[in-house]
């Protein structure tokens, strides 16, 4: 062969691999985003290192006195926590942002949306009914809800940049008239009393300070009578605060997961009986006979490793902004703590409850 028909063989040969590396192995989910749409949420490229240190700086004050004086900083710091992890998220996860008891033989997908219509069933919700979702994400729960159940769904998130990116996903889906997405805190919701059928926050409460101020916001924007299922994020009995394993896991969870202190799992009925809700239903849904759901976190690891090469290779080339690559072994090592914590069953991200408000009183 010629030099040169050598030269552009092996040139079409390398792009080929380039391309089939970024482009279609880097797209790791098919529904999430591809690898070269990868960006640090509203985040500008040369703020994103200032912005991960800022990060940190959260966990850097002693645990109570950063409980105590920085509750009402809680807001920002998940925001920016999901500047940083969203396009991550959707790219190496899909456009639902939480766990669920892996099926046996079935796809993530699958058991994912079988994760989200059980919330839909607990609701008894069907068309005509108007639902709130408490901490939406980018929409996969809502969009699963509004289809199997012909409900509306509201959607609520701290996060600009997921509004945006829920508000896409709506449209494309042709989901747009049942689905709504606002900004807002969940502690503080702009809308009135007693303005919902039935509500319900699959693994975003564990970002309030106080379970109590979220609590107490869905129970007032809740029509006497409607229900509330949560998956909530907690620590489960098995848990030994003198064990030093058990502290590092939670500890671990708590740092890469924007959280400002996981509960333990018996203060979510407490909390929720505290603020008025009858609790109709509690169960953790990771015990057994479900199937773990830390499996898809450990069996990826050949997957982590792709993803890394295929963001360093980005971030050289500067289509990715640089410390992508800093946020994702911080999830990466996130990913280990959440696999140990499922494994020796100190947490759980799936501890549901079903709360009612109560009808007012008949009057006499
Ligand atoms: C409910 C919350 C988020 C839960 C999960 C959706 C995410 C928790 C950890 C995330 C991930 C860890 C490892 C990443 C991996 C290194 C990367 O290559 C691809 C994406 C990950 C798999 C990523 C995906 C989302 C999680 C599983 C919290 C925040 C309350
Ligand atoms: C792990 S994600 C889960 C998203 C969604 N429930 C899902 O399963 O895909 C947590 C969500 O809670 C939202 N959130 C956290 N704190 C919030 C707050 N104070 N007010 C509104 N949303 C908040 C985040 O913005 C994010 O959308």
């Amino acid at each position: 062969m010629e030099p040169a028909t050598m030269a552009w063989t092996l040139a079409a040969a390398g792009f080929a691999l380039v391309y089939w590396f970024v482009w279609v192995m880097g797209a790791a989910e098919v529904q999430g985003k591809r690898a070269v749409d990868l960006q640090m949420g509203s985040i500008a490229g040369d703020k994103v290192g200032d912005k991960y240190s800022q990060y940190w700086s959260f966990f850097r004050s002693p645990k109570e006195t950063a409980a105590a004086a920085t509750a009402d900083k809680v807001p920002a710091f998940v925001d920016t926590f999901y500047n940083l992890v969203t396009d991550i998220y959707e790219w190496g996860w899909g456009q639902s942002f939480h766990f669920s008891p892996s099926l046996p033989g079935r796809s993530h997908r699958d058991a994912t949306r079988v994760h989200e219509e059980r919330v839909a069933d607990l609701l008894e919700a069907r068309p005509g009914k108007r639902l709130f979702d408490v901490g939406c994400g980018v929409g996969g729960p809502m969009r699963a809800i509004a289809a199997h159940s012909g409900s509306k769904v509201v959607g609520i998130t701290i996060n600009e940049y997921q509004v945006n990116r829920a508000r896409a996903h709506n449209r494309k889906a042709g989901l747009d008239a049942q689905c709504e997405v606002v900004c807002g805190n969940f502690m503080a919701m702009p809308f009135p009393d007693a303005s919902f059928d039935g509500a319900y926050s699959i693994e975003a409460t564990c970002h309030a300070p106080r379970l109590q101020d979220v609590y107490g916001e869905v129970f007032r924007v809740l029509k006497p009578g409607g229900l509330y299922v949560s998956y909530e994020w907690v620590t489960t009995p098995l848990y030994r605060a003198d064990d030093p394993e058990h502290v590092e896991v939670i500890q671990g969870i708590e740092r890469g997961d924007a959280l400002p202190g996981l509960r333990r799992q018996d203060e979510i009925a407490a909390v929720a009986k505290e603020v008025g809700f009858d609790v109709v239903k509690e169960l953790d849904l990771a015990l057994p006979p479900s199937h773990p759901w830390w499996t898809r976190l450990k069996m990826g690891r050949l997957s982590y490793w792709r993803n890394s090469l295929v963001i360093r290779a980005l971030t050289l080339l500067r289509v990715a902004p640089k410390g992508v690559s800093e946020v994702h072994e911080m999830l990466f090592e996130t990913a280990q703590h959440l696999t140990r914590g499922g494994e020796t069953g100190i947490f759980s991200p799936m501890h549901m409850v079903l709360l009612r408000k109560p009808e007012p009183a008949a009057a006499e």
